[in-house]
């Protein structure tokens, strides 16, 4: 029996008229349910490549991913992404974003039960006050926690995240950082996050996968973060593991991988 979601000996290839570049090979993971795990690697290693691959946005030149025992070749509702800018529709209010993919995937519910759904994913975001707001009337933060209400009202079998909070400032991202924490461990969501931020991937995550430069990118290392949950980032600043695992990351990244510029 394979892992909950299976990324098999994946290669991808991108060719641009006669030149071919193999941006990912023999790339291999298995993520269990309700495992929270986090790609790093340097720009352009092919994080979002691999993402957009078990999203099924791109498909694979070689290999094979699996979630939950069925092969995924098309983008569908068991896996949900936030993207790095939200992508809610601006002439849509916050609840008609939610309500809109509620509708899509529970199309045999109820309207009361849609509705009732649609409302119980904008309170578990806190949004249930901007309920009538359209995107152009809040700010970046709140537009990414109604994107992460959105993914989780349509109860993905994983939640692909890639890099959500990449464009956000420093405390709107360590807010929802704990957010999304939180509601991991009440949902038990699998999650498969991107993100280039070394202390995000190690508070957040169960497992971190480093990945090597491109081309040819693959899984250069992977790392159990042994930490207990609930996380504080304040209590962990000064935790020994901690440390070392954000140490152990940094080596992995700027020692033994260092990122060179292409010419
Ligand atoms: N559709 C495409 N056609 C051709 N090349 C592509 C395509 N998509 C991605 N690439 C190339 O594949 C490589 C990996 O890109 P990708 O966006 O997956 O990297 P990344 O690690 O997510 O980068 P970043 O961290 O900067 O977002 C890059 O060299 C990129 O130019």
């Amino acid at each position: 029996m394979s892992a909950y979601l299976a990324i098999e000996n994946v290669d991808k290839s991108f060719s641009r008229g006669a030149a071919e570049t193999k941006v990912l090979e023999d790339v291999s993971l298995a993520v269990e349910k309700g495992e929270f795990v986090t790609i790093i690697g340097h720009s352009g290693c092919g994080k979002s490549t691999l993402l957009n691959i078990v999203a099924g946005l791109t498909t694979a030149t070689r290999g094979v991913v699996l979630l939950d025992e069925r092969e995924v070749n098309a983008p569908g509702p068991d896996r949900a992404v936030v993207f790095q800018n939200h992508s809610l529709l601006p002439w849509l209010t916050a609840y008609e974003n939610i309500r809109l993919a509620v509708d899509k995937v529970f199309a045999g519910a109820s309207r009361a039960e849609r509705h009732d759904w649609t409302l119980h994913n904008l309170g578990l975001v806190q949004m249930t006050h901007a309920r009538d707001r359209r995107p152009g009337e809040i700010s970046g933060g709140m537009k990414q926690r109604i994107g992460i209400a959105r993914a989780l009202a349509m109860q993905p079998k994983v939640l692909l995240l890639d890099e959500p909070f990449g464009a956000l400032d420093a405390l709107t991202r360590a807010h929802l950082q704990d957010q999304v924490m939180s509601l991991q461990e009440t949902l038990g969501n699998t999650v498969m996050m991107i993100t280039h931020d070394v202390d995000e991937a190690v508070l957040l995550s169960d497992r971190i996968v480093m990945m090597t430069n491109g081309p040819r990118a693959t899984i250069g290392e992977l790392l159990d973060i042994p930490l207990p949950r609930p996380r504080d980032r304040v209590a962990l600043a000064a935790d020994p593991v901690y440390l070392d695992c954000r140490q152990r990351v940094l080596q992995f990244l700027y020692e033994r991988h260092r990122y060179v510029e292409a010419a």
